[in-house]
């Protein structure tokens, strides 16, 4: 019996490490050898802690967090990191991306097939309220309602039959990407086409819930052939199992000409007009190139995988080896290791990014400055610029941040521009805008400054404020903005181990 000399008692952790009273020769053999390795790999792995640490504080590791709502554009920004590490790593995933960029394509062919089904049931109704047996009450009913000029015809709703054999493409394209009983399987299931009433500002367009993957499952092996690993050279195409009777392209190609008709439809665009729904402003858009990338063996290109969504679940971490000159007088070149971590920027997925805050060395925040008409999908209450700006004021303001460098990308640019050249006024949703032009330029200093003034009033103490207006979907311009950015750090890490004066 062991005791515990101290409390005179037995110890019960001696007790359950000792070895069994009548333990063989051999059995004792093996229970040390055991211990022996256990010890090794857990030496091993204080080792490559310790290594680790180092590392981090002699500043070769840079740990940079991407925070910012959902569909701020982070894991845009991740895939941009993957693009400039090593762009054989990232055309080894487009057979994954090609099913993505179809179930993009799919929901975009849903939304309108619901907002036909919303306008097609709200007219009936209105017909049925303007019979002339119903007595009208007020003056105002006997005027038409808005919209009664637009008409749906017979065609139409042909078209719309013939079109929702891909609905069932969509849901199994889902299955696919998330199986029964995984924890996105419940977050991600697409409901009915139903009728939900439209709020007056540009909302979320497609009413079933978004397509979203948790970054740690391994989506992206379910649609590609396995490669043998020592084939290092290989054609993308070699990637699809072109000859599955069930490839979700199939199906797709043979909508393909209703897709085209539907989306060219001057009516149509017009009803989705008078529903407030603007699905080029959305992610996931690829209505305008419904030709090529509905062909039988397409292979999404480099800027298709950047603009194809897939919503974020849980926290992920991304290594990348970065060669750089090394400082002035050390001579010759450094590899410093980049670990980027993309979240899920959802209301309810937020709790997640604190546990990160402890020791990264910046935060790139993302905030899409083109989404000051829209609401958040999670929450059709809340003006999704407003959403940015209350999250930047808590970046900015939290103890444990103080002294990291956080870097803002007042993201969606292109977006921004095209809405304010379409004619939506920027001073209707932000009153204190007041009468300034509504044009790019002034809006985006308008908003650069708000920022720059929060950051700089909610810093708990002072701190440089690194800003870009960023369209993270261009790789050309955003891989400037990132080496700009890795300088940054880099130099102010540098200076933060006072090894720069
Ligand atoms: N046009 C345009 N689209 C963008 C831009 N940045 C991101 N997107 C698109 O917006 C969509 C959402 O971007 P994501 O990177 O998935 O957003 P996220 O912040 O990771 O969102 P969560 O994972 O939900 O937190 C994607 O389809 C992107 O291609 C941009 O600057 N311009
Ligand atoms: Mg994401």
């Amino acid at each position: 019996m062991v005791l515990n000399p101290k409390a005179g008692r037995e110890d019960p952790l001696a007790l359950i490490t000792a070895p069994p009273a009548n333990e063989t020769d051999e059995q004792r053999r093996e229970r040390v050898y055991l211990e022996a390795e256990a010890k090794r790999v857990s030496d091993a792995i204080d080792s490559e802690l310790q290594q680790e640490k180092a590392a981090y504080h002699r500043g070769d590791i840079i740990k940079v967090l991407l925070l910012g709502q959902s569909e701020s554009g982070k894991s845009t920004t991740l895939k941009n990191f993957q693009l400039l590490n090593s762009s054989k790593a990232f055309k080894a995933e487009r057979a994954s991306w090609r099913a993505v960029v179809l179930l993009n394509v799919v929901r975009s062919i849903r939304t309108i097939l619901e907002a036909i089904t919303e306008f097609h049931d709200a007219q009936n109704s209105q017909a049925a309220s303007f019979a002339p047996s119903r007595p009208t009450t007020s003056p105002s009913s006997s005027s038409p309602p808005a919209g009664s000029w637009l008409r749906l015809t017979p065609e139409h709703l042909k078209l719309k039959l013939r079109l929702l054999p891909l609905l069932q493409v969509e849901e199994s394209l889902i299955r696919k990407l998330t199986p029964p009983g995984s924890p996105e399987f419940a977050a991600t299931h697409l409901s009915q086409i139903t009728n939900i009433p439209s709020p007056m500002v540009s909302r979320p367009s497609a009413k079933g819930k978004e397509v979203a993957v948790n970054s740690q499952f391994a989506w992206k092996g379910v649609f590609s052939k396995i490669i043998p690993s020592s084939r290092d050279s290989f054609d993308s195409a070699d990637l699809v199992n072109w000859e599955d009777p069930e490839d979700p392209g199939r199906i797709i190609f043979a909508c393909s000409e209703d897709m085209i008709k539907l989306w060219r439809d001057p009516m149509i665009r017009k009803i989705l007009n008078h529903q407030h729904i603007r699905l080029q402003d959305e992610g996931g858009f690829f209505l305008d190139d419904l030709e090529r990338v509905t062909s039988p063996r397409y292979i999404p290109s480099n800027d298709d995988i950047l603009r194809a969504r897939l919503k974020t679940l849980g926290v992920s971490e991304h290594r990348f080896k970065f060669k750089e000159e090394s400082p002035i007088g050390f001579g010759g070149t450094i590899t410093r290791e980049w670990r980027v971590y993309d979240v899920g920027g959802q209301r309810s997925l937020r709790a997640a990014w604190a546990p990160y805050f402890d020791d990264v060395n910046c935060i790139l925040f993302l905030a899409p400055i083109s989404a000051f008409d829209q609401v958040l999908a999670e929450d059709l209450t809340v003006n999704r610029l407003e959403d940015s700006v209350l999250l930047w004021k808590s970046i900015c303001s939290n103890k444990l941040l103080a002294s990291t460098n956080v870097v803002l990308f007042l993201n969606k640019t292109d977006i921004l521009r095209a809405k304010l050249q379409s004619g939506i006024r920027f001073a209707d949703h932000l009153v204190s805008y007041g009468d300034r032009p509504n044009d790019y330029e002034n809006t985006s200093k308008y908003l650069q400054k708000k920022f720059a003034q929060i950051h700089q009033e909610k810093s708990p103490q002072k701190r440089q404020f690194f800003c870009h207006l960023t369209t993270v979907t261009d790789p050309k311009a955003t891989s400037m903005i990132l080496i700009d950015v890795q300088d940054t750090v880099v130099r102010k890490n540098l200076e933060q181990s006072h090894l720069v004066a």
